[in-house]
């Protein structure tokens, strides 16, 4: 193979995970070409609807995969967390990268940390999970939705309609847009625990060899196994990527600790657990896990938590 097409989306964020995957496969492969094709999702025409209330699945994905289905590109490169777990006939999740930073990050103009906000804090954000984790911590915060890639929310902010916007760490970082704020403070993951697939890259890919082979240079084997625990604990709750769960796995060396919450929306119910096991063990955790909380009731206060998202006025 000569020449290799990356179908994406053309949002900063989106442009520059493409081309950091053209990038890697250029300096790996000599001789490869490797070409994007831009094209426009649904996702990124409806941007004055809650994602919930429509439903995200495939939003974001639907048009790339057709334009791979149609054999006129070979890979589409995601956010994982925005991955779902089930792929069309003749696509699949090729390659898993490296991480960067897992965790949420606060940004504001005038305050340093969550803690330095003030009472009854306008704080924005459109992910359930994160509204529930911020009202556990501070139930006195407001949250507003924000929606928009990160660029139009950092300018939200900047326009002075909040205190303080969550993003994920990992797409400030990758744009390099820390210093477009006066505070860009990483939170601890025992005050927010991130989403499942946070931080890595997922490569979909058209069911072939040669392609296959090509892209799995950039596969990473601790990504590959912490992730693989995340989406089986997701998986086995039903969650889609609209619905407050937080679960998070990390190796230090051959230790694997995992930690996840889910609840209602406004904080006022939530159930969490951890467990900690080696690395040999990642392929029964995330069910175990899942079995944990399912033990404690987790499957009916997640259908309410999805009532009240579902029926909310945003
Ligand atoms: N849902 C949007 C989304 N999907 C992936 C990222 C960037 C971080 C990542 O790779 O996990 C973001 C933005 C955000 O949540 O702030």
């Amino acid at each position: 193979m000569k020449k290799l097409i990356i179908a994406t989306r053309g949002s900063k964020l989106a442009l520059w995970q493409s081309e950091f995957v053209k990038a890697e496969l250029e300096k790996a492969h000599p001789g490869l070409e490797v070409e994007l094709s831009v094209m426009m999702t649904k996702g990124d025409k409806i941007l004055d609807v809650a994602l919930a209330k429509i439903g995200g699945k495939g939003l974001f994905t639907k048009e790339l995969e057709e334009a791979m289905l149609r054999g006129e590109a070979h890979i589409a490169v995601h956010s994982l967390k925005d991955v779902p777990m089930a792929f069309p006939e003749g696509l699949k999740l090729g390659v898993i990268t490296k991480r960067e930073d897992v965790r949420d990050a606060m940004l504001s103009e005038k305050y340093a940390s969550l803690e330095a906000l003030p009472l009854g804090a306008v704080v924005g954000t459109t992910s359930l999970r994160r509204r529930m984790q911020l009202l556990k911590l501070r139930p006195d915060f407001v949250i507003k939705n924000l929606r928009g890639n990160v660029n139009t929310r950092i300018r939200k902010l900047k326009e002075g309609e909040f205190d303080a916007i969550i993003l994920a760490s990992a797409g400030i970082n990758r744009l390099g847009l820390s210093a477009e704020v006066n505070y860009f403070t990483p939170i601890s993951k025992e005050v927010m625990i991130p989403a499942s697939g946070q931080a890595a890259l997922g490569i979909e890919i058209v069911c072939d060899a040669e392609v296959e082979r090509l892209v799995s240079v950039l596969n990473d084997e601790d990504a590959i196994i912490e992730t693989r625990v995340e989406r089986d604990f997701v998986t086995i709750l039903e969650g889609g990527c609209q619905v407050p769960i937080g679960v998070n796995a990390e190796l230090c060396g051959d230790a694997l600790h995992v930690k996840a919450i889910l609840g209602l929306p406004d904080g006022s119910e939530m159930l969490s657990e951890a467990i900690t096991t080696t690395r040999a063990e990642y392929a029964s955790v995330g069910k175990a896990l899942a079995q944990k909380v399912i033990d404690r009731g987790a499957k009916a206060l997640l259908e309410r938590a999805e009532q009240i998202a579902l029926n909310e006025i945003f």
